[in-house]
């Protein structure tokens, strides 16, 4: 199988640094899984993301997506098929919901009646009646609605892979619940696969099929949510869980 994605040896250093932002990164994504990052501010979280979209470029090292090398496709390609979704959100504020969501399979050259179609499937999928929202601009929608729109936006077309970098980070803890759990029917219903940025330890534990932890730029431990809790690799991983509540044996302290 091939993998979704893979880093090869990956560093990168940003200009000026005295550290680099990512040390040597190694590692497989296979098809399919949900990847929680996991970490603390400054880790090389978003760094780890931005390099598999080529929003950044590595030093030294391989990136590839489904098995090919990024440094050899045209990135605006490579994003066609890569959905990502910010804290941000990133909505275009002069375009109503349903143009919004349509941006990528407009680019794609989708006729009318499919594009439709896809955006009251999309806005059906996360709970927001069609003829209610189709027309709204992103400053009538609340917080949490203005992410599920980022969320489907970004699904649009059906990209292989997603990267989530933070997305649910401003929103109340209410919300917030419902929207993990509105992400993990989307991730099961699609198969495709998700990397999912957060410092959150909760919120890896329950999204993550595996969390990749990192530190400092280096990979702290990548293992499932189980493994973690029952075999942290590292003092940073135990202290990271043990600061959020949680103790090796899996229950919250
Ligand atoms: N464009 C940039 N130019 C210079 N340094 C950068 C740039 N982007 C990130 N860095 C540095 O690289 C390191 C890793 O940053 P990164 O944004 O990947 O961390 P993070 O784990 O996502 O943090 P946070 O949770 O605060 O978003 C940090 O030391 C940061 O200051």
């Amino acid at each position: 199988m091939t993998p979704a994605v893979e880093f090869i040896d990956v560093t990168k250093r940003f200009p000026g640094a005295t550290s680099p932002a990512l040390d040597h990164v190694n590692l497989t994504i296979d098809p399919g899984e949900l990847v929680c990052v996991l970490g603390t501010s400054g880790g090389g979280k978003t760094t780890f993301i931005k390099l598999i979209n080529r929003l950044h470029d590595p030093d030294t090292g391989t990136v590839l997506v489904n098995g090919q090398d990024v440094s050899q496709v045209d990135p605006v390609e490579l994003r066609r098929g890569i959905g990502y979704v910010i804290q941000q959100t990133g909505l275009f504020p002069h375009m109503t919901v349903s143009e919004n969501i349509a941006c990528v399979p407009k680019i794609l050259k989708w006729d009318r009646g499919r594009i439709d179609a896809r955006v009251d499937e999309l806005l059906e999928l996360v709970h927001l009646d069609p003829s209610d929202f189709r027309d709204r601009y992103p400053s009538q929608l609340s917080g949490g609605q203005q992410q599920r729109i980022g969320l489907v936006r970004a699904l649009a077309a059906s990209p292989e892979i997603m990267l989530l970098d933070e997305p649910f980070g401003a929103i109340d803890a209410i919300t917030r619940a419902k929207l993990q759990d509105e992400l993990l029917r989307i991730h099961r219903g699609s198969g495709k696969t998700f990397v999912f940025v957060t410092h959150d330890v909760t919120e890896a534990l329950k999204l993550g099929t595996k969390v990749l932890v990192v530190d400092a730029g280096r990979v702290q431990q990548y293992a499932t949510p189980e493994e973690l809790l029952a075999h942290p690799a590292t003092p940073f991983v135990r202290e990271l869980l043990e600061t959020q509540g949680y103790t090796p044996e899996g229950r919250r302290a």
